[in-house]
């Protein structure tokens, strides 16, 4: 299939918001692949590529060569091509990959180029996301969407389940199942502002866990064939969320998989670290550790698996168990203090407790889940909904950047700043989220109308705005000069009733932060 078919495919589902017609010109093109292709075709249509990493920057695609004149590039030269490219390692590959992206680039027309870029940098915006190619994929091979949906999250992919259906049809669809040692898509949770509307939604009785800020990791652990590792020692591989397998990063919860009573599970968690007084070490701290492979990094601080699910024991597969019955499974196989703190609540009130007991140990919050609903590999429903406490703060917006794309002409990403005790403004971060067109028209405006000066991207103000900005918590950060910078930042509304002395202290937004604050 020609790459055109594809960007064609683009443009049209970008052009639509009717999820029915982007389904239709999806399920057109799916029809039209052939088996061999049709995991790239579709993985290419939910605007993302085959390689996780193809080294390839903002820099090597800001300028584009002449384009072809006529559309002749294949998607499988294109996958083979951008193959090449991930591949480039040593010295001078960053060279070689610039040439080899340059020839790609010149065989392609120019819509085709602009295609290949936002794809390259995971910038396709054409609303088509891998569920949607789902839908299609039921749609162009008449299945059931149910079972495409639940051979793409046992397969691990979209990709797989489209693969297994143009070869085989529902019957190949059918035939997937859990297999120990290929991830799984980790089931997601939604999300509630407090504990009352989550259990509204999950239901009553309902299990309450604690929220842990760390990586989440599925453990496989199979009987060996002695092909790795020490002889005849049981396999176990650890995947993350996005399916990467970072086995050789957490030797400490292999060995920890290993000391459990079965060979053979799959069990689902969050990978965190604890400090002396049991309370646990920031996020930030455990995702630079998961990153290394170093052993001297590695051994300065341990980590560990806390885990929620098990998907699988010993030859049963418990999927479709109702959580109540893996909550048992994941008691007999994992001792308690390698499981996450969880309660059953019959109550509101009771769940209120909890929650608030969590946040004051040190939590990140509380996963409220329904009793008896099964794991909902790769979806996002309110079987599962987490609560976080909500901070909110009063802070200054300094200054604010011109938007692009459909905020083109209002000033939209925000400079936000606190007080510092001296009563100077310290920058902590920026948000572009929460605004709505009424309050873009608004801070337009007034922010222009405060104008002191402005740089290309940029009008600074002096008197600041005031706004109420919610965040889900700080982090360290060398960019920001207080050291200080917040996570998950957005407006919850302007504050025109006060002015910069309401602003709040930067100490007191540091404070939310165990490692900042020092203690
Ligand atoms: N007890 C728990 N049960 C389920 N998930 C948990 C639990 N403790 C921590 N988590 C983490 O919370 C996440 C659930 O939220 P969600 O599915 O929305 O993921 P997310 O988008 O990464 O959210 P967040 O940034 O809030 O962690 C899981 O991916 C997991 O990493």
């Amino acid at each position: 299939m020609l790459l055109l078919a594809i960007v064609r495919a683009s443009t049209a589902v970008a052009a639509t918001p009717s999820r029915l017609a982007k389904r239709a010109i999806l399920a057109d093109v799916l029809r039209l692949a052939e088996p061999e292709e049709i995991d790239l075709v579709a993985t290419y249509l939910a605007g993302s590529l085959r390689q996780r990493r193809t080294g390839v920057g903002w820099a090597s695609l800001a300028a584009l060569p002449d384009p072809a004149p006529q559309p002749t590039l294949e998607v499988r030269d294109v996958d083979a091509r951008l193959e090449r490219i991930a591949a480039e390692s040593g010295a001078g590959s960053s060279a070689r990959r610039d040439a080899a992206l340059t020839d790609l680039l010149e065989a392609a027309t120019s819509a085709e180029q602009q295609y290949l870029r936002a794809l390259v940098l995971g910038d396709v915006r054409q609303g088509a996301s891998a569920s949607l190619v789902q839908d299609a994929l039921a749609a162009a091979f008449e299945v059931p969407l149910a079972l495409v949906r639940r051979a793409a999250m046992l397969a691990g992919s979209t990709a797989s389940a489209a693969r297994a259906v143009a070869a085989g049809g529902q019957a190949a669809l059918e035939a997937i199942g859990l297999t120990v040692g290929v991830p799984v898509e980790p089931m997601l949770a939604a999300a509630a502002p407090n504990p009352s509307d989550a259990v509204a939604k999950s239901g009553l009785p309902a299990f309450v866990d604690a929220k842990l800020d760390g990586i989440r990791v599925q453990v496989h652990r199979w009987p060996g064939d002695g092909t790795t590792g020490a002889a005849g020692a049981d396999e176990v591989r650890l995947f993350t969320r996005s399916l990467d397998d970072i086995t050789d990063r957490l030797p400490e919860v292999v060995a920890q998989a290993r000391a459990l009573p079965e060979s053979t599970f799959v069990l689902d968690g969050e990978v965190i670290a604890l400090r002396p007084d049991g309370r646990p070490v920031p996020f930030q701290l455990i995702a630079a550790r998961t990153a290394t492979t170093d052993a001297e990094a590695a051994a300065g601080l341990p980590v560990a698996l806390f885990a929620f699910d098990v998907l699988h024991v010993a030859g049963r597969d418990l999927l479709d168990e109702p959580l109540h019955v893996r909550a048992e499974a994941l008691a007999a196989l994992v001792p308690p203090e390698l499981t996450v703190p969880r309660e059953v609540v019959t109550t509101a009130e009771r769940a209120a407790e909890v929650f608030a007991r969590a946040v004051g140990v040190g939590w990140e919050g509380v996963v409220v889940k329904r009793r008896d609903a099964p794991y909902a590999a790769g979806r996002r429903d309110s079987a599962w909904v987490k609560v976080k406490p909500r901070h909110t703060f009063d802070l200054a917006v300094v200054g604010a950047e011109w938007g692009y794309g459909r905020r083109t002409g209002w000033l939209s990403n925000l400079h936000l700043a606190a007080r510092d005790g001296a009563g100077n403004l310290v920058m902590l971060g920026k948000t572009f989220k929460g605004l709505t067109d009424a309050m873009l028209t608004w801070q337009t405006a007034e922010l222009l109308a405060r104008e002191s000066r402005r740089t290309a991207s940029t009008v600074f103000v002096d008197p600041p705005l005031v706004a109420e900005i919610a965040i889900d918590g700080v982090q360290v950060s060398t960019r920001y000069p207080g050291g200080v910078a917040l996570r998950f930042a957005r407006v919850l509304r302007y504050r025109d009733d006060k002015t910069v002395a309401d602003v709040d202290l930067l100490a007191d937004v540091a404070a939310l932060s165990p490692v900042i604050d020092g203690s």
